[in-house]
């Protein structure tokens, strides 16, 4: 029996999915909550080797491939990590999740293309394992790519794509969440500090907690 909370935090790049990760872990862990703290692509050894190639790897896949090898990235991270986490009733936050496929491949790479979109709904039904609550952080992308300049971090494959492929993840993100309300909350965070955006999304987590 499945009975932790499966949070997902999303967002394009520097917009402080990290950063609230963090924050989520050590405000539920001071309070009692046993939390795991995980991201993809990753989370477990076998898919932190996949996320290598995905991010640096020398060669491009085509756009299917990519699809696919970030889902054997993800079943990894699911069968051997996050299910046996939620099995020991722990709260798991995850970094990016299947949303980040739809809207990085399917929405940014795949342009909407419905074919695409349905391969990635078929590979995460048979995932069987949808987030309890996903935040989607977002700020406008000049406040995103001043806020990675300051972070100075090497850039990957996806970082370095140009500006029309960043403005379709965040339209594509925004659909999802225009689909699926219940579980997906925007929270805005470009002119809000780290602990009040924190603040929020602890409200929510907590009455999550206490009303199930
Ligand atoms: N609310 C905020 N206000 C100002 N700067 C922020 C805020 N949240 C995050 N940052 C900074 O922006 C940068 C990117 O944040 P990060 O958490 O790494 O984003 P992501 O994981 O989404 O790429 C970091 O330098 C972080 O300190
Ligand atoms: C999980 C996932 C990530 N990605 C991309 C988004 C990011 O550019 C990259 C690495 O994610 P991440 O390490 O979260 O980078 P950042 O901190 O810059 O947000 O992988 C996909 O394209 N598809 C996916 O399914």
């Amino acid at each position: 029996m499945m009975s932790g909370l499966f949070v997902t935090l999303e967002g394009g790049e520097g917009v402080g999915k990290s950063t609230q990760l963090r924050l989520l872990r050590d405000a539920l862990q001071s309070q009692g909550y046993s939390v795991l703290a995980t991201r993809e692509p990753g989370g477990s050894a076998g898919a932190e080797d996949l996320r290598q190639l995905l991010l640096f790897g020398h060669n491009p896949l085509s756009l299917r491939a990519e699809i696919l090898t970030h889902f054997a990235a993800r079943f990894d991270h699911v069968d051997q990590v996050i299910r046996p986490a939620l099995a020991d009733n722990q709260i798991v936050l995850c970094d990016r999740f299947t949303d980040s496929t739809k809207a990085y491949q399917g929405y940014g790479r795949a342009e909407g293309d419905p074919a695409v979109l349905e391969l990635i709904d078929v590979l995460q039904a048979q995932l069987n394992l949808v987030p309890d609550m996903t935040f989607l952080l977002e700020a406008p992308r000049e406040v995103t790519r001043r806020r990675l300049a300051v972070r100075g971090v090497p850039t990957d494959r996806y970082e370095q794509a140009d500006e029309g492929f960043h403005a379709r993840i965040a339209a594509g993100f925004r659909a999802i969440a225009q689909q699926q309300p219940a579980r997906m909350r925007c929270i805005a965070t470009a002119d809000r500090t780290e602990e009040a955006v924190n603040s929020q999304i602890m409200k929510e987590i907590l009455s999550r907690l206490s009303h199930g």
